[in-house]
């Protein structure tokens, strides 16, 4: 069953917690997710949304109320024992000896699940700790816990990474160590699920990403189509209320502001000179910026449910 484009699949998955005190929670909700084979796929959406649960049911320690998975094609939780060794998930903070330093620990490990000696000092230069290798793990800081344990989960191989909002917690130079690795990881072949609910920090390394909301879909696709990396323009020009209603006639939405126009819009920045040029407008600065894919994101998981475009993975 090692032939399908997925990595994960998951169909009308629903997960129902009952509660002693009212009425059941609805954590996940028929969902429908892809998760490619190999690259980076980012599984987004606000605090509370079901990420953690999904990824949860995937690894077999909650059971699903309805709804089917599969990981590398094999059903779980079924045979979930028949593919668990394919798969390295970051759920929870791992227990390591404080005492013992980073390469003691990884030896342990490797040890008990018969992994050569080799392949501990493969991970550990793949994470980057090469450097702090000897030093006592009591003495890491939250982002070198959190590389050794990449590490410990990358002494079997997998070929499914999960990691469940990893850049929690860490500061700017922790959070861009850990987006240097998962892509480092996805470029070595293998299929990366990284959730959070801070798109900002991972719209550098995501190539594509489900957004969730209230444990349902919003929309799934390469992130620059569901996101929409539109272009801004920041436009000077002589008169400028004439150049805007020209702008706005083919399609731009323009603000004018007191010194220039903001432009935005889904094609490239030389059509809006040449737009202006054909009417005898002449451009005296054009800068372009990009606009945020984090704004875009708050954008999509605020409006009301029925207004998404529900996209797929071509
Ligand atoms: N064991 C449980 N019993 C009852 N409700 C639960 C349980 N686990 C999660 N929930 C609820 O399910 C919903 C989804 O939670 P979940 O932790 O999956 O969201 P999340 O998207 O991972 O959020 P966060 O980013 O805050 O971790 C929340 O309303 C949460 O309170």
């Amino acid at each position: 069953m090692d032939d399908t484009p997925w990595a994960i699949e998951i169909d009308g998955l629903t997960k129902r917690f009952e509660r002693l005190a009212g009425p059941p929670r609805l954590a996940v909700d028929n969902l429908t997710m892809r998760v490619p084979r190999v690259g980076v796929h980012g599984f987004l959406g606000p605090n509370g949304s079901g990420k953690s649960t999904t990824i949860r049911l995937l690894l077999g320690l909650v059971r699903p109320s309805a709804g089917t998975m599969r990981i590398l094609g094999t059903p779980v939780p079924a045979q979930l024992p028949q593919v668990i060794g394919r798969v390295g998930a970051i759920v929870e903070r791992p227990r390591f000896f404080g005492e013992f330093s980073a390469r003691k620990n990884l030896r342990l490990l490797a040890t008990s699940i018969g992994v050569p000696g080799r392949v501990v000092e493969e991970v550990i230069d793949l994470v980057g700790l090469s450097d702090r290798a000897t030093d006592r793990y009591a003495t890491f800081s939250l982002g070198m816990q959190q590389r050794l344990a990449v590490a410990a989960t990358l002494l079997k191989d997998p070929q499914v990474v999960i990691f469940d909002e990893p850049t929690n917690g860490l500061d700017p130079a922790g959070i861009r160590e850990m987006r240097e690795m998962i892509r480092t990881l996805a470029d070595r072949g293998k299929a990366v699920l990284v959730s959070s609910h801070l798109i900002g920090e991972l719209e550098q390394v995501v190539d594509s990403v489900t957004i969730i909301r209230g444990g349902r879909r919003l929309a799934e696709g390469m992130i620059d189509e569901v996101l929409g990396r539109r272009t801004i323009l920041r436009v000077g020009v002589a008169e400028p209320a004439r150049a805007a209603g020209v702008l706005r006639a083919n399609g731009w939405a323009v603000d004018e502001r007191p010194r220039h126009l903001e432009v935005t819009g889904d094609w490239p920045a030389e059509l809006v000179t040449r737009q202006l040029a054909d009417v005898g407008l002449w451009v005296s600065e054009l800068h372009v910026a990009r606009a945020s894919l984090e704004q875009r994101f708050l954008e999509l998981t605020a409006l009301p449910e029925p207004a998404y475009p529900l996209r797929r993975i071509a």
